[in-house]
């Protein structure tokens, strides 16, 4: 326990490093304005003696620690109870208006999905604390209005502490700090504890101010496999291990909204209403949100279905809920511990006698999802600005219109338009084409890949600030790695190479023939007829790209076999559709995607190797 106390102590600092190294960066990310909404709770369970006039321990659930398995919060503030050094536990979750509002370009910043999921886990969360004897205050409003109503009255004898777990980034550290001074001009204190990582931020091979964290994964991964170590999970508490304070009014542990609906009460004024969201039969799974459903997704796809034994062949699927692991909704709610999982995995190697490289790359993925976090504690706003972390000037388009078709599936390229309806329509999008509708908006679009990654945000049911921003950065080449485009063409013939799902998801084209399905607009007049669509008219012409920066998809020569996110069998090629330096098939059909002729084609060519962006990048290849 005591290793435990110092160890928060030691995050403390190394947070506070990495922050004081950003401090001097001037720009601020562009953030939504706060909107004062009606808090609803008075503050009814404050303002009164606890139970036994002895200390108390606010354990405030932040939405991404929803959970009392192998949570650093609860098993603190049960270790100060054991102590003797709190008598009472008052467990809140505020539904926050500011997850309610538009974001800086004008999306809902939680979608009717992920408000749904987040709902689940919330009453999930409250059951589980009921089973341990405790409760969960749940209220409409902003943390910093809500929790000084929950400190002990000054001069009662006893004192408040907010135990929370920590955040790395802008808004999350912003409200952090609110509620800091809130809570201390009640009276009180706030405390903040890591806990969202498989490594402990207090374990890394790097400086305090991880000012050598490498930018790219692989060094990363292979020092934290080389020198950490995953922690033991901490023990869920016993029942009894947080007793509540007493006299708390009733109505105020009664409040549970229970449908979608019922947070419109946290929606500001002037924004879109949230509704229930159409349950679609072709999603890859009923996500439940809630650490129930999150244990029990994990020990189906661990002990029940073996799933994890082949997961390395199947994780590049795009269809059904088996091919990958679908952790990631619960994770980023806080209702999984990644601890669990690596433990959990390690059980099943030890028990089935199966350690392969399928049961490791889960492994290998969660590390991933550190490396993000990290990299946005040590990079801070940057992973949000439109540079990047490596402040590459890049001539991004703001063409609406464009957007709007890749918002809806409506580019005219089956793969992008599958993906783009399948998130839309169910909140969810596979690793393949989440890569692939990324590298497409940023790099055959050359649209700002900021709208990209906002749009994701209000959308994915599994949006983790960290992984979502850190891999649009990436995608859109701005980490300071390689950069990869996608060659949408062959990932669409490599994953998907019946086209089954492109069909599920594009039911215009469910007459056309597999070898046709990936390029449709090859197809002939006749071959259209016979398939039951007419591109241009049924479905769209494919959009061009108009990618100017980094010689993108005027790449003369790329080997480009594609390696982000570590995931190998990729495929990808160059921006000119596997051709190289425009001759060859590749050049050919990518010359027809332009809509251009041979002597306009290589006209294009020649202008894009006299600009400054192609002598800057031909000379890099020399
Ligand atoms: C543009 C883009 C945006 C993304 N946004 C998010 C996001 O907001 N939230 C999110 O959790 N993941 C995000 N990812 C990563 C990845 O696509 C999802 O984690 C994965 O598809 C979720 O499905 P799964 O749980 O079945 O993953 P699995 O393939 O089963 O992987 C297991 C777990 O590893 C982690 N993981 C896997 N790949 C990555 C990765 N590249 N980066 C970070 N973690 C990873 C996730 O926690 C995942 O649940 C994004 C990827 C891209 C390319």
């Amino acid at each position: 326990m005591a290793a435990l106390a110092t160890a928060s102590f030691c995050t403390t600092a190394r947070i506070a490093a990495c922050r004081s190294s950003l401090r001097n960066s001037a720009t601020q990310r562009v953030r939504a304005r706060w909107v004062v909404v009606q808090v609803r709770m008075a503050s009814g369970g404050g303002g009164g003696s606890g139970g036994s006039g002895g200390n108390r321990a606010v354990l405030w659930f932040r939405g991404t620690d929803l959970r009392v398995h192998d949570n650093v919060v609860v098993h603190e503030a049960a270790r100060r109870v054991q102590a003797g050094q709190v008598s009472e536990v008052l467990p809140l979750y505020c539904f926050d208006p500011r997850f309610f509002s538009a974001s800086a370009w004008g999306n809902p910043k939680t979608g009717a999905f992920r408000a749904q999921f987040l709902l689940e886990s919330v009453l999930d969360l409250k059951r589980q604390l009921r089973a341990l004897g405790s409760d969960l205050v749940i209220a409409m409003g902003r943390p910093e209005e809500v929790l000084p109503g929950l400190v002990t009255e000054r001069g009662s004898g006893s004192r408040t502490t907010v135990i929370a777990q920590s955040e790395v980034t802008s808004e999350e550290t912003g409200v952090e700090r609110k509620v800091k001074s809130a809570v201390a001009a009640a009276g009180g204190k706030l405390e903040l504890w890591w806990g969202p990582t498989m490594y402990h931020l207090d374990d890394l091979p790097f400086r305090e101010d991880l000012s050598d964290l490498p930018d790219v994964f692989t060094p990363f991964k292979q020092k934290c496999e080389d020198r950490c170590r995953v922690r033991a999970c901490l023990p869920t508490p016993k029942r009894g291990a947080l007793p509540l304070p007493g006299g708390l009014p009733a109505d105020l542990l009664a409040f549970e909204p229970q449908r979608v609906e019922d947070l419109n009460a946290a929606v500001p004024a002037g924004h879109p209403q949230l509704a229930t969201p159409q349950h679609d039969a072709r999603g890859v799974l009923d996500f439940k949100g809630g650490e129930s459903a999150a244990l029990a997704r994990l020990n189906y796809y661990l002990f029940e279905s073996n799933l994890i034994a082949t997961y390395f062949d199947s994780r590049n699927g795009m269809l059904g809920g088996d091919y990958s692991t679908k952790f990631a909704p619960w994770l980023a709610h806080g209702c999984l511990s990644p601890r669990t999982i690596y433990h959990e995995i390690k059980r099943y190697e030890s028990q089935t006698g199966i350690a392969n490289k399928s049961t490791y790359w889960v492994v290998f993925e969660l590390i991933w999802r550190d490396f993000f976090r990290f990299f946005a504690l040590k990079h801070g706003n940057k992973i949000f600005f439109e540079g990047g972390v490596t402040d590459q000037a890049q001539p991004w388009s703001h063409d609406a219109e464009a957007f709007k078709r890749w918002k809806e599936g409506r580019t005219g390229w089956p793969l992008v338009d599958a993906n783009m309806r399948e998130l839309a329509a169910t909140g969810f999008m596979s690793n393949r084409g989440r890569q692939n509708v990324a590298s497409f908006l940023a790099l055959d679009l050359g649209l700002d890949w900021r709208w990209g990654a906002d749009w994701f945000e209000s959308l994915l049911l599994d949006y983790d600030v960290c992984s979502n921003w850190g891999n649009w950065v990436a995608a859109a080449g701005l980490t300071g790695g390689r950069v990869n485009k996608f060659n949408i063409t062959k990932q669409s013939n490599d994953y998907d190479p019946q086209g089954d799902y492109i069909r599920t998801w594009v039911p215009e084209l469910k007459g056309v023939p597999a070898r046709r399905i990936h390029e449709p607009w090859l197809m002939s007049r006749e071959e259209q007829a016979a398939a039951g669509v007419q591109i241009g008219a049924d479905y769209p012409n494919p959009m061009k790209s108009s990618w100017k920066g980094y010689g993108g998809g005027g790449r003369p020569s790329s080997s480009g076999g594609y390696r982000q996110g570590g995931r190998s069998g990729g495929g990808g090629g160059s921006g000119w559709q596997g051709g190289r330096g425009g001759s060859g098939q590749g050049g050919r059909r990518y010359r027809s995607h332009l809509g251009l002729n041979d002597q306009q084609y290589h006209a294009f060519v020649r202008e894009w190797k006299d600009s400054e962006e192609g002598r800057r990048l031909l000379e890099g290849l020399r």
